[in-house]
């Protein structure tokens, strides 16, 4: 049975998909009343509530995927999740138009005076002139940020009749031409804009954007809003800008420290505020509840996600393609691995033919996870492969070729040990499977699956009837065996495949024979 914990409060609408499957038992509990049976959940639902700390994952040992119903993940250690190779998505779209409305809500509410007004008449007060607003009609907007939510901005500005000035350096001039946006420099922006909102990220270059340097560059009578991530607008920056009135009013959904408690902020008649409520309306509940737990149940499928922090994206088509190569590779790490039982510094892996011109990151990553399972205590996949191998030195490269050498297509695996190298090469052919045609010098053709046993050896007559007549003795069934010798007389090597595992014993008992160099077990 599959365990899914929803630690903060979420759509059960849209969570009816994992609801729906009776394989899955969905706990919808905080993470504090669930102390005692964190290590039993495969995947952990979250919205911006729960912190998942590094030493939340360490608690969640058997966890695979935590899912971010909403945007923004700085509630997620997402490094600590990759080296704990669990997979991290979000729902990047579903609160888009409700957190652009809202930010247009902060916008009216700023400009209009509203939540003053309504405290006022609220209190049985009628005071008309108190609450003398200004028109949005004509003013100035300037956005920083220009991803999904900005753009949803920019729209509405626009049928609000206002001119909308972009800073977002890493918008490329199409998209800004094709949406119709005066693009500019921070500088100009603060320069021109009578309201300014934010919609960036919160990171190292966004952290006080808006900090006593910048805020002195706007203009006089400026409305600031952010509904994006607290501190983008350095809150202690703002107090002397709102005292002297160089700034008219800001808007903030969002703080620094949330809740904000006491904030000194909260006392200024002109800062209008609300709790993180950007994504808070049914529709972007309903949505993102939706997208998360589409993907968690797709990925606890075994199909590929779409919106992972810490994946390489794949669609649905490429999936399919690279898939029967993504086993493959991940067999041949995982036969590499065993045949190299010493210190590795470096593995090459060359891609040819029709797979040379796949999405290999997926590919790589799967070999490299095969590769470091049998040496590393701790999970390995796709997520943390790359990162552990870098952590233990072992540098990867991938090449690619045009030609298939003689297949359709091959991956070649070069890995370089401290004391020898070794060499593989691996197909996949359509409707028959995983081959291994070359491996350590010699060309060969066996299935990369089950019970194999490597012998290494001189080419005499009798070799095989020897290693037959041991195992037959012992009760070990030979499923298949493929040979392969460099020359006539001169190195050899078997691949068995047996009916089921070998004892060490026997292997030594093999050994012993003489013109057997070396004989190794494999498990795949
Ligand atoms: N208040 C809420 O409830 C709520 C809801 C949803 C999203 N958010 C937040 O809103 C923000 C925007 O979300 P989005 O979905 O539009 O994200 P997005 O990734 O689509 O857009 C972010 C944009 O910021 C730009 N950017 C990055 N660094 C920048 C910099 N230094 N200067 C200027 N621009 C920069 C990026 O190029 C990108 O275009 C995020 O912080 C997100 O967490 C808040
Ligand atoms: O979960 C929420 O309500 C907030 C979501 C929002 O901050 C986001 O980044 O998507």
């Amino acid at each position: 049975m599959i365990r899914i914990l929803v630690a903060d409060a979420m759509s059960e609408e849209g969570l009816a998909p994992l609801l729906a499957d009776p394989t899955i038992e969905v706990v919808q509990k905080k993470v504090s009343e669930v102390e005692g049976e964190l290590d039993q959940f495969d995947a952990l639902l979250v919205r911006s509530a729960t912190k998942v700390t590094e030493q939340l994952l360490q608690k969640m040992t058997n966890l695979k995927i935590v899912g971010r119903a909403g945007v923004g993940v700085d509630n997620i250690d997402v490094d600590a999740a990759t080296r704990y190779g669990v997979v991290v998505i979000n729902a990047p779209n579903g609160n888009t138009i409700s957190t652009a409305e809202h930010t247009f809500a902060m916008m009216a509410s700023l400009v209009r005076r509203i939540p003053q007004a309504h405290i006022s008449v609220k209190s049985r007060e009628w005071n008309r002139s108190a609450f003398v607003g200004v028109e949005l009609f004509g003013k100035h907007l300037g956005i920083i940020g220009f991803g999904r939510i900005g753009s949803e901005v920019a729209k509405r500005a626009r049928a609000f009749g206002m001119h909308v000035h972009v800073y977002d350096p890493f918008l490329t001039k199409a998209r800004a031409e094709k949406i119709g946006v005066d693009v500019c420099t921070l500088d100009e922006l603060l320069a021109q804009a009578d309201i300014i909102t934010v919609h960036t990220p919160l990171t190292k270059e966004t952290k006080g954007l808006l900090g006593p340097k910048n805020l002195a560059k706007t203009k006089k009578g400026v409305y600031l809003i952010n509904c994006a991530r607290g501190g983008i607008i350095d809150e202690q920056a703002l107090i002397p800008f709102l005292e002297n009135g160089h700034v008219a009013g800001v808007a903030l959904d969002v703080f620094e420290q949330e809740p904000p408690g006491d904030h000194p902020l909260l006392s200024f008649d002109n800062v209008v505020v609300t709790p993180h409520l950007g994504a808070s309306t049914v529709e972007a509940q309903v949505n993102v509840a939706t997208q998360v737990a589409e993907e968690v149940l797709k990925f606890l499928q075994g199909k590929p996600v779409t919106s992972s922090i810490n994946l390489p994206t794949l669609s649905k088509d490429v999936y399919e393609k690279i898939q029967a190569f993504y086993t493959l590779a991940r067999k041949m790490g995982i036969l590499a691995s065993q045949y190299m039982s010493e210190p590795v510094q470096e593995i090459a892996i060359t891609y040819s033919g029709s797979v040379a011109d796949l999405e290999t990151t997926f590919i790589t990553r799967s070999l490299l996870a095969g590769f470091l399972k049998p040496r590393v205590a701790s999970t390995v996949n796709e997520v943390n492969a790359a990162m552990i191998a870098k952590e233990r030195g072992i540098a990867f490269s991938e090449k690619f070729s045009a030609n298939g050498n003689d297949y359709n297509n091959t991956i070649t695996l070069t890995v370089y040990g401290e004391n020898k190298t070794f060499t593989m090469k691996g197909t996949h052919i359509a409707h028959y499977g995983d081959r291994i045609v070359h491996f350590n010098g010699f060309a060969i053709d066996f299935a990369p699956e089950g019970h194999l046993l490597y012998i290494q050896h001189h080419d005499k007559p009798g070799m095989i009837g020897k290693v037959g007549n041991i195992l037959g003795a012992h009760q070990v069934n030979i499923a298949t065996m493929q040979v392969g010798r460099q020359e006539v007389g001169g190195k050899a090597i078997m691949m068995l495949s047996l009916d089921k595992p070998l004892d060490d014993a026997l292997v030594e008992t093999l050994e012993q024979i003489s013109d057997i160099d070396a004989v190794k077990k494999l498990e795949v």
